[in-house]
């Protein structure tokens, strides 16, 4: 399943800090606007120590985590939907995305330019969301046109669309994104090929100076404002991150540990970030590989079968799974078979969160 984040904000706020830390790529990012021209696509494991407990019972070959994958997409500017900046171009790399990390800058540094000349938080997120809204309203507005010909014509599907169009563009009309629009889920699935940027789900990471995770007036504002919005907020200090990524493992435990930090904010990030999307974990565990896949809560049997290959799914017969407390504190398969935790389901069975499972099919 590909999860691909995008991570935006103004120029200079971060964002490449940011992104290293992930990534660890070592891509350039220096203090001057605009120096990521390139989006920069970095793949990162989801960190999750349930995988360790498997391993230490299964001993397999290979441990492959769950990825998401990040994308550094250049600073966004006000006038960026009518190609002020570099424009257009990122927007379109925006389109390309499952969600929106959104970086805004929460520290106070003079030698760190600020395009806007000041720091505040409320007014960065206004910019982009503006951006953001503008450039959907646009493509909206391209579909009005476009579809209102066949609507009149008669066109029933045409005339569905354009009634949801003529409703999102009162919305985007006063800056607000798609995604608080209230559409359900029929009206989504009916504008999905249009690629809205603002229908997508986003959340905030607040880039704070080293001492700015409390008594810090703009992380408040953005934690209002996010809060107002449903939104999560995850503060983070991009370049103490970048720090704690290129510390070898047993370093980064000392430094984390000065820094009184249970773990890198980073895995605070990418929790949250696969949060938001609603999606959760299972795993398959045997000798050659323990492996954790990515599914959307709800899914069922089938389904989850199907990230591993489709085949799986077509000719899906039915799953045996361990719930993965058992799995735990019973050892493994065979001992959870024998205490009779080893169950046997079917196609609608939703999966939880963790469970340890294997598939029988036949195609
Ligand atoms: N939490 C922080 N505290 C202090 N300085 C920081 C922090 N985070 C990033 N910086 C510094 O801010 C500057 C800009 O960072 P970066 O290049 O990552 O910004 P950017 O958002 O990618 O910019 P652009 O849009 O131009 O690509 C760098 O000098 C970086 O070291
Ligand atoms: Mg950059």
């Amino acid at each position: 399943m590909s999860l691909k984040c995008g991570i935006v904000g103004l120029p200079n706020v971060g964002k490449s800090t940011l992104f290293n830390a992930l990534t660890k790529a070592g891509i350039e990012a220096a203090n001057y606007p605009f120096c990521t021209i390139e989006p920069n696509v970095g793949i990162v494991e989801v960190p999750d120590t349930r995988m360790d407990e498997l391993a230490k019972i299964v001993n397999p070959q290979k441990i492959q985590p769950a990825i998401v994958e990040f994308v550094d997409i250049a600073g966004l500017v006000a006038g960026a939907s009518k190609g002020e900046g570099l424009g257009n171009q990122f927007l379109a790399n925006i389109r390309e995305t499952d969600a929106i990390v959104n970086v805004v800058r929460c520290f106070d540094d003079d030698n760190i330019v600020h395009v806007a000349g000041k720091v505040d938080p409320i007014a960065d997120i206004e910019t982009i969301g503006t951006e953001l809204a503008l450039a959907d309203l646009a493509s909206v507005e391209k579909a009005i046109i476009r579809e209102g010909k066949k609507a009149k014509s008669g066109d029933k599907d045409a005339q569905k669309l354009v009634s949801i169009m003529e409703r999102l563009q009162a919305h985007l009309d006063q800056g607000l994104p798609v995604r608080s629009a209230g559409l359900d889920a029929e009206e989504l699935a009916i504008i999905k090929p249009l690629c809205l940027l603002t229908v997508k789900p986003a959340m905030y990471v607040a880039n704070v100076a080293e001492d700015g995770f409390s008594n810090n007036p703009f992380l408040d504002a953005l934690t209002e404002l996010a809060n107002k919005e449903n939104a999560p907020v995850v503060a983070v200090c991009a370049a103490m991150e970048a720090e704690i990524a290129d510390l070898d493992d047993a370093d980064k435990a000392e430094f984390l540990q000065e820094m009184g930090l249970e773990e890198p904010g980073l895995n605070r990030l990418i929790r949250a970030g696969y949060d938001l999307l609603g999606l959760q974990t299972y795993f398959t565990a045997g000798v050659k590989e323990v492996r954790a896949w990515t599914i959307h809560k709800g899914d069922t049997a089938p389904q989850a079968a199907g990230v591993i290959h489709t085949d799986f799914e077509r000719g899906f017969i039915r799953a045996q799974v361990i719930a993965f407390a058992d799995y735990i504190a019973l050892g493994g398969e065979a001992k959870a078979k024998e205490a009779g935790k080893m169950r046997a389901e079917g196609k609608e069975y939703v999966v939880a969160d963790g469970d340890v499972i294997n598939f029988l099919f036949n195609v």
